[in-house]
C-alpha cells in the first residue's frame, strides 16, 4: 500500500512519540543492525509528493542549506501539516478517584498537558507507570475537508407517485418534498439547499429517509476562491507590432520545446501582461498547464480579472488572503488537473501542476520572491529548476529588473526582450523633483506637502481626475520623543522605537507586537513636552482633509488592509471612482492600471537611502519608477511629483528620467568598485540566542572555522551585531561572506548546519542565507 511520496506516521525515540514523515524511497530488507520500528500509520491514499517534487526538495535542501523536511513542508499546503495529540486509555478501574473521574465519560480521553490540572497530571503519570493506563500518540491532518450532506433519489418516478397517493391530505411538507424528488432526476443536491427551497426542516428529510424515499450521503465540498459569475469573459487583444516581435520569440521557443529563460524588460504600461496571457493561452492550446507568479501585493482585483476573464474556471488562485481550507482545496484542484492555470505569490511556485508549458514571473525584481526563513529559497531559482524539468520556457518580466537578472541578460544567459514604449505611444509621465530642504524652510517644519504638490492636487481635483499619493515607509517610523530630554519611547523587548498608531491610540512595536498606551509624560524625565515626530499615513490623511475638505480619500496601509479582502475592496472602490485620492504605503506602487490617474505624488522619496544596505539605491530607484508608472496610462497625460531631501542623488535623478539603463550602468560600477553582487556572491550567517554572550561566542567560532577553510580571496565582513541587535529578547549577530569561487564552501556550511541542530538544544539558533536580500 505504501508508495513513494505518501505521508506516514512513524514512532520516534524512547517514548514512541509519533512524527509525520514522507516516504522518499522503498527498498527490500536492510542492513541496519539495531531494532527497527514499524510504520504506525499511513496518512495518504495517494502520494502528495511527485517524483519531480522529491527531486526538487533534495536540490533545494542542498542549495539553500535547509533541512529536507522543511523543503517538503513548504511545498504543501499548511493544512497538510500534521497535528499531534495524545490519547490516554483506562485499562484498570483500580485507580485514584481523580483519575477515575477523568475517564468517567469515556475510557479514552485526549490529553492536553497545558489544559490539565498539574496534580491530576501527576496522578495520570503515576497510573501510567503502574500500567493502569495506556498512552498513545496520534496524528491527523491539521484540517479536514469540508463535508456536506447531499440527498439522492431512491425510488422511481412511478413509485414516488404511488407514495404521494398514499399520503394524508394535510401532509403538505412531505407532498412538497415528493414533488421535488419526482423532478430531481437522480441529481445530487445539498440537503440544506432543499430545506431552504421547500421551507421544510431536517426532520422532514429524515422522515423521508426512513421511508426510503431518498438516501443521504456526505460528500467533500470544495471551497472556491472566486465566483466565476463575477468575471466577464475577455478575449486576446491584437498585439502591437513591438509586442508581436517579443511574443514571436517566446512562441518559437515554446514550439520547439526549449528550456529558455527570457528577461522581458518593458517600461511601465508597455503591455507586458498581455504577452504573459497570450503565452499562457498558447501553453493551454498545446494541452499543457501554465504558472504565473506575482508579488503578493500585486495580486490585485485587476490582475485576477485579467486572468480569470481569459481562462475562466481553469484558474486556481493562491495567495495569503485564503484560509487554510481554501488553500488546500485549490491545491487539490491543481493536483487533480481541474485547474491548469495557477496564479499566485511566492509559494505558488510549488503548485502541483503537471506538464507545465510556461512559467511567468511578473515584477521579477521584487524581494518578496525570496523567503526569509528556512528554506530560504528564491522563487526564480525554483522556477528555473521546474522549467528545466518540464522543458518549458520561463519569462521574467519587469520595468526595473534586478541588477543580477539584467547582468545575466547582457551575458546572454537569459534571452533579452524589450518593450520600450507604452501602448498607444503615450509618453512616460513627466517627473518633477521637489527639494524639501527649501520647502520646509519656507513653511513650518511639520508639514508634509510642498506648495507644488498641493497645487497639483488641487488642479486634478478640479478636473475630476484621480491621484495616487505614496508615503515611503521602508525603514521608517513615526515615534514619540521628549523635547526636554530627547528620550524616544522604546520597545521593552527590542532595540527599536515604538510606532504611534492613531486608530488604536497606542504605541506598537512592529517587530514583536508589544503594545502600550500613548504616554502623557516622558517616562524618563517626567516632562509633558513629549511630542510625536515623523509622518504616518494617518497623519497625512488628516492633513489632506484639512487642505482639501471635499476630497474623498482612501487610505491603504497595514492597518486598513489587515482584515481579509480589504485590500481588494479598497482598490475596487478606487477603480469605480468612489474616491479621488488613494493614499498608501509601498503597497500601492505596483501593477495598478487606472486610466483616470493623472498625478502621482511621493511624499518622502529617500527614507530608504539612509539605510546601511548596498541595495538601498536600487530599491529606491525601482520603487520610484514603479510608482511613477501609475500615472498617465490611458489618453490623459500623467505627472509625477517626488518630494526629497536628496535631489542630487543619482537614484533620484535617474528615476526622474525613468532611465533604467543609465541607472544600471551607474549602479553596476559602484557594485564593481565595492565588491558587491552581481560581481560577488554573498552568504549571510546569523547566530542568535537569549543571552547576548552566547550569540557572539557562536558567531566568532563560526568565523574561525570559515577562516581556516576558505581561500584568501574570500572576504568575510564582521562578525558584527545586527543593526537591531535585540528583537523579542533574542540577540542577533551576523557575518557576511563575499566570494567568487570557493570549492570548500558548501562542505563547510553543510557541516555548520548539521552541528547547528545540537546548538539549538542550548537555545542558539543559526541561519545560513545564500544571496540574502536584506542585510539589516
Ligand atoms: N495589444 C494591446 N492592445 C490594446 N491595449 C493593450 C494591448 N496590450 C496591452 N494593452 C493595455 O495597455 C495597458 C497597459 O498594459 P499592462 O498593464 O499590461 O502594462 P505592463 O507593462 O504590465 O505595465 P506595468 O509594468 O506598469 O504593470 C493595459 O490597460 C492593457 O489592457
Ligand atoms: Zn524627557
Ligand atoms: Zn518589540
Amino acid at each position: 500500500m505504501i508508495k513513494v511520496g505518501m505521508r506516514v506516521g512513524v514512532p520516534f525515540g524512547n517514548g514512541n512519540r509519533l512524527i509525520q514523515g514522507f516516504v522518499i524511497g522503498l527498498k527490500n530488507g536492510n542492513n541496519f543492525s539495531g531494532k527497527i520500528k514499524e510504520i504506525k500509520s499511513l496518512v495518504d491514499v495517494e502520494p502528495v509528493l511527485t517524483e519531480e517534487s522529491i527531486a526538487l526538495a533534495k536540490w533545494m535542501a542542498h542549495e539553500t542549506y535547509s533541512f529536507l523536511i522543511s523543503c517538503f513542508q513548504v511545498m504543501l499546503p499548511s493544512a497538510m501539516r500534521a497535528k499531534y495529540y495524545k490519547q490516554v486509555e483506562l485499562l484498570d478501574e483500580e485507580v485514584d478517584v481523580a483519575v477515575k473521574n477523568f475517564f468517567s465519560s469515556n475510557k479514552k480521553q485526549i490529553l492536553s498537558e497545558d489544559k490539565i490540572d498539574p496534580s491530576l497530571l501527576k496522578k495520570l503519570i503515576a497510573a501510567r507507570a503502574s500500567g493502569k493506563i495506556n498512552l498513545e500518540y496520534l496524528m491527523k491532518d491539521n484540517l479536514v475537508e469540508k463535508k456536506v450532506q447531499v440527498i439522492l433519489n431512491n425510488l422511481t418516478v412511478e413509485n414516488y407517485r404511488n407514495e404521494k397517493a398514499k399520503l394524508r391530505a394535510n401532509a403538505l411538507n412531505l407532498k412538497r418534498l415528493l414533488d421535488y424528488l419526482i423532478k430531481l432526476e437522480n441529481r445530487e443536491v445539498e440537503q440544506t439547499v432543499v430545506e431552504k427551497k421547500l421551507g421544510i426542516t431536517s426532520a422532514v428529510i429524515k422522515k423521508a429517509e426512513s421511508k426510503n424515499w431518498l438516501v443521504r450521503k456526505s460528500i467533500v465540498k470544495r471551497r472556491t476562491t472566486y465566483k466565476q459569475s463575477d468575471f466577464t469573459r475577455t478575449e486576446s487583444k491584437k498585439l502591437t507590432s513591438t509586442q508581436e516581435t517579443v511574443f514571436a520569440t517566446i512562441s518559437n521557443a515554446m514550439n520547439e520545446g526549449n528550456n529558455k529563460t527570457f528577461l522581458l524588460e518593458g517600461v511601465t504600461g508597455s503591455g507586458k501582461t498581455e504577452i504573459y496571457l497570450q503565452a499562457m493561452a498558447k501553453a493551454l492550446e498545446k494541452g499543457k498547464s501554465a504558472l504565473m507568479l506575482v508579488p503578493e501585493i500585486a495580486l490585485t482585483p485587476q490582475m485576477v480579472k485579467n486572468v480569470v476573464g481569459r481562462f475562466g474556471s481553469k484558474v486556481a488562485l493562491l495567495h495569503s488572503g485564503l484560509s487554510e481550507g481554501e488553500r488546500l482545496d485549490e491545491w487539490h484542484r491543481i493536483q487533480t488537473g481541474d485547474a491548469t492555470v495557477v496564479v499566485g505569490a511566492r509559494s505558488a511556485v510549488f503548485a502541483p501542476l503537471k506538464n507545465i508549458g510556461i512559467i511567468v514571473i511578473d515584477e521579477e525584481h521584487e524581494s518578496s520572491y525570496k523567503q526569509e526563513n528556512m528554506p530560504r529559497y528564491h522563487a526564480i531559482e525554483i522556477a528555473k529548476q521546474r522549467a528545466q524539468y518540464h522543458k518549458c520556457s520561463l519569462i521574467l518580466g519587469s520595468a526595473t529588473p534586478s541588477l543580477e537578472s539584467r547582468a545575466r541578460a547582457q551575458k546572454g544567459v537569459y534571452v533579452w526582450l524589450h518593450l520600450n514604449e507604452r501602448i498607444n505611444k503615450m509618453p512616460l509621465p513627466k517627473v518633477e523633483l521637489i527639494d524639501m530642504r527649501l520647502a520646509t524652510k519656507k513653511i513650518d517644519d511639520n508639514v508634509d506637502f510642498s506648495a507644488e504638490l498641493r497645487n497639483a492636487i488641487f488642479l486634478r481635483l478640479e478636473r475630476k481626475e484621480q491621484i495616487i499619493l505614496m508615503l515611503n515607509r521602508r525603514g521608517y517610523s513615526s515615534f514619540m520623543m521628549c523635547r526636554d530630554c530627547g528620550e524616544v519611547l522604546q520597545c521593552p523587548n527590542c532595540d527599536i522605537s515604538l510606532t504611534l498608531h492613531l486608530d488604536s491610540h497606542s504605541m506598537k512595536c512592529h517587530y514583536c507586537g508589544h503594545e502600550e498606551r500613548i504616554p502623557q509624560k516622558c517616562p524618563s524625565c517626567g516632562s509633558n513636552k513629549i511630542r510625536y515626530y515623523g509622518t504616518g499615513t494617518q497623519k497625512v490623511e488628516q492633513e489632506l482633509q484639512n487642505l482639501f475638505p471635499k476630497a474623498r480619500v482612501l487610505r491603504m496601509d497595514v492597518d486598513t488592509t489587515r482584515r481579509k479582502g480589504m485590500h481588494a475592496k479598497l482598490l475596487k472602490q478606487f477603480g469605480e471612482k468612489k474616491a479621488d485620492i488613494l493614499l498608501g504605503t509601498q503597497m500601492i506602487a505596483k501593477g495598478l492600471d487606472y486610466p483616470d490617474v493623472t498625478l502621482v505624488g511621493v511624499l518622502n522619496a529617500d527614507t530608504a537611502l539612509g539605510l546601511a544596505d548596498f541595495r538601498a539605491s536600487e530599491r529606491t530607484f525601482q520603487l520610484l519608477t514603479q510608482v511613477s508608472g501609475r500615472a498617465g496610462r490611458a489618453d490623459k497625460e500623467g505627472k509625477v511629483i517626488i518630494q526629497t531631501f536628496n535631489p542630487e542623488h543619482y537614484a533620484l535623478q535617474l528615476a526622474k528620467k525613468q532611465d533604467y539603463e543609465s541607472f544600471f550602468v551607474r549602479e553596476m560600477n559602484i557594485r564593481h568598485q565595492n565588491g558587491y553582487p552581481p560581481y560577488f556572491y554573498t552568504i549571510q550567517i546569523t547566530a542568535s540566542a537569549k543571552e547576548e554572550g552566547l550569540a557572539a561566542k557562536k558567531i566568532y567560532q563560526i568565523y574561525a572555522e570559515l577562516k581556516d577553510s576558505l581561500s584568501t580571496k574570500a572576504i568575510i565582513l564582521g562578525p558584527t551585531p545586527k543593526a537591531i541587535v535585540r528583537i523579542n529578547n533574542q540577540f542577533y549577530y551576523q557575518l557576511i561572506i563575499k566570494y567568487k569561487q570557493e570549492s570548500n564552501l558548501s562542505t563547510v556550511l553543510d557541516a555548520i548546519l548539521q552541528k547547528s541542530q545540537k546548538d539549538e538544544r542550548q537555545g542558539i539558533l543559526i541561519s545560513i542565507d545564500k544571496e540574502p536580500l536584506n542585510f539589516i
